[in-house]
């Protein structure tokens, strides 16, 4: 599996206009949910399909249907709530499992605090949610949450990475394929993205002080 870039002009024009400072809390909601449906709509391809016959206009046709492929979509609270509207609008039937995970803000290690994950994990493949890949320590420590329930197959989706979490990630879970509409330059001293967004939490919710 890989990290991949989505370098699709729609998915690069929104990451651009997203990083725009000076940004009202309901624009910066609206390009996180467009994004993630454009992330989704990337993670699905390949989705396994079959072929059925449905009776057409003039007759027999045969079409493609998807084939029954259970996902649940875990977004890391609290910002990869932004995101969960976006996919779900791809995935309406999608269970969703949610997990909480704090990044400490002076050692940046992840600090869980919520998980109520859906059943059935080993037959589901899930799709983890979350705007930001720093240290990658939050991701690590949910899709380490989710293979001990059993789950196999897992994807997830970010808006902006940064090396140092792809490096960290794709080295524990060479498994899981990730993508994301930036790989970004690098990480400061405080762990934050550079040039990223900013506090992506904060932006969605308007707690930003
Ligand atoms: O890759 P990492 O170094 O773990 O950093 C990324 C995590 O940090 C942010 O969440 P935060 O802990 O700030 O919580 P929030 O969503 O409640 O703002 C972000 O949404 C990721 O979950
Ligand atoms: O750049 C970053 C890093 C972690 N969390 C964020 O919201 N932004
Ligand atoms: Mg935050």
């Amino acid at each position: 599996m890989a990290f991949t870039v989505v370098d699709h002009p729609l998915v690069q024009h929104k990451i651009g206009l997203l990083r725009a400072a000076d940004m009202s809390t309901k624009k910066f909601r609206e390009l996180t949910a467009e994004l993630a449906r454009l992330l989704a709509y990337e993670a699905c391809r390949d989705f396994p399909v079959e072929t059925v016959t449905v009776e057409g206009w003039c007759g027999p046709v045969e079409v493609q249907q998807l084939k029954g492929k259970k996902v649940t979509v875990v977004p890391i609270l609290r910002a990869g709530l932004g995101m969960l509207d976006g996919v779900l609008d791809l995935m309406p039937s999608a269970r969703v499992s949610v997990v909480g995970i704090a990044r400490n803000e002076e050692t940046l290690m992840p600090e869980p605090y919520f998980e109520k994950l859906v059943g059935s994990l080993e037959e589901r493949m899930a799709l983890i949610i979350d705007p930001m890949l720093a240290t990658g320590g939050s991701l690590n420590a949910t899709i380490d949450m989710l293979k001990r329930k059993g789950c196999r197959q897992i994807q997830a989706l970010v808006l902006v990475a940064a090396p140092e979490g792809v490096k960290a990630v794709t080295a524990a879970h060479p498994d899981v394929a990730i993508h994301a509409a930036s790989l970004d330059s690098h990480l400061n001293a405080d762990g934050y993205i550079i040039p990223g967004l900013g506090d992506a939490g904060d932006k969605l919710f308007g707690t930003k002080q």
